[in-house]
């Protein structure tokens, strides 16, 4: 097993580029499959345990994928199998994004349920609503979601009850090969469906008002698979942003994009951090005194949900009471506990968390609950008195490249190691001492 261990007290200082989007980079791929004629070639692919568990899906499907450096090349001009297995679906939940595409194609999909994760219920029932909205039959039993139409999907209008971010994907990729018109209500507006509605639109589709609240698609006969660049991580530019922040650094962080970000810089900036938007990338700058806030995640352009656990890293840090409140999913406190173990001050009210800071934090061993959480105890590990020690770090692998590697570029004590490499306390610090 694998750890990162870091030792609280370095400033933050240097360059970071970020990585493309892993949100948008799952569904373009998965939207790949649709194209009956031509490859596709996308750019600033990150290479990511979730991309590869895609990859993995779509040659089980008999689609050919190659990954070289970052850049990924799907050719789905053979027949493709219309199934995606339980050990896919379980690894990665986006795996049901292939549900879309197979449906406009060959009019079936099967794929397992993905049931719940460590930060929800997560169902599909939204997706599903739309795709028998535009004419299709749901079957569900013995762990399987069965789409199938006879003929062609037929245009509709759908109202999602909430904008679901993975519903308005699946049903744009299915509506672009439906007969007639399809209008989305209450979509979801993150900077990732327009990414998915651009490089469908190149492919050939009819796909307006990606990124407002109402998207409109007419259907068309054939899409045909084209080049594409991923928009970059704005959860990762995110985190490198609350990592120069909370250890009073100075780190430009490249590739972030101020209008993907606004919420979070803006609820930084009351926190005390300064902004300086650059050519090509935001440039952050910690205060000596962080400031409570209080925050409510809510779907773009709210506050992300992604960035909840590592803002909630930041007020550990920041000077009087801040609140956090979750509205997304349910159950997204799990690193809370972990916090705990850490010194923290948190007290979980409802859907609501609320912190006493600054709070003393201490080395400790923590799990990555999710890769939001492993990301965030990474984050108050550099400002915590000692060794922290985050396991669990499959889960963070699904989301970051590198990230100790990038921190420790930016002046972070932090490495990481096999579990044989280093077993006691006693050994972590030699190990340290000697670097
Ligand atoms: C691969 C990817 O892009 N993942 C992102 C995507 O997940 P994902 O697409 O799964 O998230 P959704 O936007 O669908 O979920 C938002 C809320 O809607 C609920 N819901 C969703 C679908 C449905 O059919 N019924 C239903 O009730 C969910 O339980 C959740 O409470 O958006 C989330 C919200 O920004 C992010 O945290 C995830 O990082
Ligand atoms: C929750 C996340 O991803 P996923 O939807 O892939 O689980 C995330 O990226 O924080």
């Amino acid at each position: 097993m694998e750890k990162i261990i870091v030792r609280g007290g370095r400033q933050l200082n240097g360059t970071v580029k970020v990585e493309g989007a892993k949100n948008a980079v799952l569904p373009v791929i998965a939207a790949s499959i649709i194209a009956s004629e031509g490859r596709s070639v996308l750019h600033e692919v990150p290479a990511l345990a979730d991309v590869e568990t895609m990859r993995e899906v779509l040659r089980h499907m008999n689609a050919d994928v190659n990954i070289e450096n970052n850049t990924v090349t799907v050719d789905a001009t053979n027949t493709l199998l219309t199934e995606a297995p339980f050990e896919y679906v379980r690894k990665m939940r986006a795996s049901v994004l292939v549900l879309g595409p197979l449906l406009a194609r060959y009019g079936h999909a099967k794929v397992a349920l993905p049931g719940g994760c460590a930060i929800g219920s997560r169902p599909i029932d939204l997706h599903l609503k739309g795709f028998e909205a535009m004419g299709a039959n749901v079957h569900v039993g013995n762990g399987f979601v069965e789409v199938y139409t006879n003929g062609r999907l037929q245009g509709a209008k759908i109202y999602l009850d909430v904008p679901s971010v993975g519903a308005t994907e699946n049903i744009m990729m299915a509506a672009a090969m439906a007969e007639g018109k399809t209008i989305i209500e209450n979509c979801a507006k993150e900077p990732e469906i327009v990414d998915l509605a651009n490089y469908l639109n190149k492919m050939g589709a009819k796909i307006v008002g990606a990124g407002t609240e109402t998207i409109k698609i007419e259907g068309v006969n054939r899409l045909r698979g084209v080049e594409h660049t991923i928009i970059p991580d704005r959860v990762e530019a995110g985190t490198f942003m609350v990592a120069a922040a909370i250890t009073g650094g100075n780190v430009y962080v490249q590739g972030a994009v101020t209008e993907h970000l606004r919420s979070l810089i803006s609820k930084m900036e009351e926190m005390g951090v300064k902004f300086q938007e650059e050519e090509d990338g935001l440039r952050v700058l910690g205060p000596k005194r962080l400031k409570a806030t209080d925050i409510k995640t809510l779907p773009h352009p709210g506050f992300p949900t992604d960035m909840q656990s590592q803002i909630m890293s930041l007020m550990l840090n920041a000077h009087g009471t801040s609140v956090i409140t979750e509205t997304v999913f349910e159950n997204r406190f799990m690193h809370v506990e972990e916090f705990r173990r850490m010194n923290a001050k948190l007290k979980i009210e409802g859907r609501s968390v609320i912190v006493e800071g600054p709070c003393e934090l201490q080395g400790a061993e923590v799990a990555a609950t999710d890769l939001r959480a492993g990301a965030a105890l990474i984050l108050a590990g550099l400002t915590a008195e000692g060794y922290t020690r985050v396991t669990e770090l499959k889960h963070l692998d699904r989301g970051y490249v590198n990230l100790a590697e990038k921190l420790a570029k930016l002046g972070a004590d932090i490495e990481r190691i096999k579990e044989d490499e280093s077993i006691t306390t006693e050994n972590e610090h030699q190990a340290f001492n000697a670097s």
